[in-house]
């Protein structure tokens, strides 16, 4: 689904941020993308969802080279990849029922065919009651819970999240987590960047660890 080979990555003339990544992200697979701060974690994700160019090696995402796709065709593969931001990047002038239904408007679907979706997807995040309000009145779990309803609308193939439990307690941690195995259960690759190791520990996944700009990944 992704696949990276021999990639690296250095920010202008800056050192190798990210050297010799090679790793693949199966279909329905689950893993946790882990290291200390500063170690490349948001980098790589950046990577994943073509936000950035590797200095050097090879991208593939669902089997394209990315250095080759028409720039016409990077919306639609984009559309299949969920993200949650560390920083939400919510709308503050939409409330979150609008924040959540966004990427179903800007593909030009009928509201009737989706709201009842979302109402739901925000029942289940624990916002039913906060559907009307906007951003910047939410708490930094509850922005943080709506940015995850978002990235998951439109059912995404793959989800990659940075940090999604970085603003709750840990009840609301164990919670987002488990919504994000139910959502792999149901077919999607999972990606999560954490720094968290107790709520790792709770999992038997696949741990992706980043240490000076290399990768070693525990099955
Ligand atoms: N836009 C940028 N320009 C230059 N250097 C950058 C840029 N973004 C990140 N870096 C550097 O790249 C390295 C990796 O940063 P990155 O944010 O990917 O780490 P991280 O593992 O996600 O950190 P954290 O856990 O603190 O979020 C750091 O040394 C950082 O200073």
């Amino acid at each position: 689904m992704i696949q990276f080979e021999n990639v690296g990555l250095r920010y202008g003339m800056g050192p190798e941020v990210l050297r010799d990544m090679s790793f693949d992200i199966p279909k329905h697979s689950f893993q946790f993308l882990t290291g200390p701060s500063g170690a490349g974690k948001t980098t790589l994700l950046r990577l994943m969802l073509m936000a950035l160019t590797p200095t050097r090696g090879l991208i593939r995402l669902f089997d394209r080279d990315i250095a080759v796709i028409p720039h016409r065709e990077l919306p639609m593969l984009r559309r299949r990849v969920g993200i949650v931001f560390q920083d939400f990047r919510l709308l503050d002038h939409m409330t979150t029922y609008e924040n959540v239904a966004l990427p179903l408007r800007v593909r030009g679907k009928e509201e009737v065919s989706y709201r009842n979706d979302v109402i739901e997807l925000l029942k289940w995040v624990g916002l039913g009651e906060r559907l009307h309000v906007r951003p910047p009145v939410l708490s930094g779990g509850e922005k943080q819970r709506a940015a995850i309803a978002r990235a998951l609308i439109d059912q995404p193939e793959v989800l990659l999240a940075d940090e999604p439990t970085g603003n709750v307690d840990p009840p609301m941690a164990r919670r987002i987590l488990s919504l994000f195995v139910e959502l792999n259960r149901l077919g999607t690759a999972v990606v999560i960047a954490t720094h968290d190791i107790a709520l790792m520990d709770r999992y038997d996944a696949r741990r992706m660890i980043l240490t000076d700009g290399r990768l070693e990944i525990h099955e």
